[in-house]
């Protein structure tokens, strides 16, 4: 990664949560630059990172080693066939998009070395975690600047199926959003059993940190875990049967199904 020149397209949420990763692990901003039609993104992504931004997307690409591509699934084929006449050889594609199949993105960008993979949001404080998939025609230098590019910002995995991105996708991708629904929840359900708002926020956020920081430490498992928390007769199990009885795991179960499916659709229509 030390001398890896690195172009982002697109610089919405992600791009920025990457290249702040990249940026504070010591990637100096001369190897990094990102094009976005956004004049006030580029000038905040500009001052935030001192990346030099462009609104022309081949501009951005000229002489990079790695290739990002951080734009909306909605609009990847587009950008992608505007791109295929100035990509360079040896440029390593990386897509982060939700759904586009590599076999899309090479059909759009030709039989290039291309490493698809799924990250999320908290990359933007390093804690993300990734799922990656590699084509054929990438090289090992390439898969350990994919890895080196996705290690900066959390834990990077490997994946033998591409596949498997739509479980990814399901499970961390969207994930956040599932804890951030639960927080949501949990504070409102607080506040009417009679705590003031911002108690019940504080007790929430701090017993969400301790539980996904107990549960990462522990030597056992959640389950172990959780029945640790459920004394006999207790207040936990009361509000445990509570949430089985309304079929919490088969909720769960249904929701991550809803996004992959959503991600195998998502292939189907945009990607052709
Ligand atoms: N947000 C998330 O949690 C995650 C998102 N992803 C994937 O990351 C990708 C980006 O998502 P996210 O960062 O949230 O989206 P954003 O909308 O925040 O960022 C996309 C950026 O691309 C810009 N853009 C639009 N058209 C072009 C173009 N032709 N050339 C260059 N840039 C363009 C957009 O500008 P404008 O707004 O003006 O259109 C915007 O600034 C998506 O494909 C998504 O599936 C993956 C994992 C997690
Ligand atoms: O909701 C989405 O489609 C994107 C992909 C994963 C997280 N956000």
């Amino acid at each position: 990664m030390s001398k890896t020149r690195i172009a982002f397209i697109g610089a919405g949420n992600m791009a920025a949560s990457l290249i702040g990763g990249l940026r504070a692990q010591g990637l100096d901003a001369s190897q990094i630059r990102a094009s976005d039609p956004g004049a006030e993104t580029r000038s905040r992504i500009q001052a935030e990172h001192g990346i030099e931004t462009f609104e022309n997307n081949a501009q951005a690409i000229d002489g990079a080693d790695v290739i990002v591509l951080a734009v909306k699934p909605q609009v990847m084929k587009a950008v992608c066939q505007s791109l295929q006449p100035n990509l360079q050889e040896g440029q390593l594609i990386v897509s982060i998009a939700a759904g586009i199949t590599c076999a899309s993105l090479q059909s759009w960008v030709g039989a290039r070395p291309v490493v698809r993979c799924m990250p999320n949001t908290p990359a933007l404080l390093r804690q993300g975690v990734s799922g990656l998939y590699a084509t054929a025609e990438v090289s090992s230098e390439q898969r350990q600047q994919a890895e080196q590019l996705l290690s900066a910002v959390g834990t990077a995995l490997w994946l033998e199926q591409e596949q498997q991105l739509d479980a990814v996708t399901a499970v961390s991708g969207s994930g956040p959003a599932y804890f951030f629904l639960l927080i949501e929840a949990m504070t409102a359900a607080g506040e009417k059993l009679g705590l003031p708002r911002e108690t019940a926020s504080q007790l929430t956020l701090q017993t969400a940190l301790g539980a996904a920081r107990m549960a990462v430490a522990s030597d056992v498992d959640a389950a172990e875990l959780r029945r640790r928390v459920t004394s006999p007769a207790g207040t936990t199990e009361a509000a445990i049967k509570s949430f089985q009885a309304s079929g919490f795991e088969a909720i769960v179960e249904q929701a991550l199904q809803a996004a992959a499916t959503r991600s195998a659709e998502l292939a189907e229509q945009l990607g052709k």
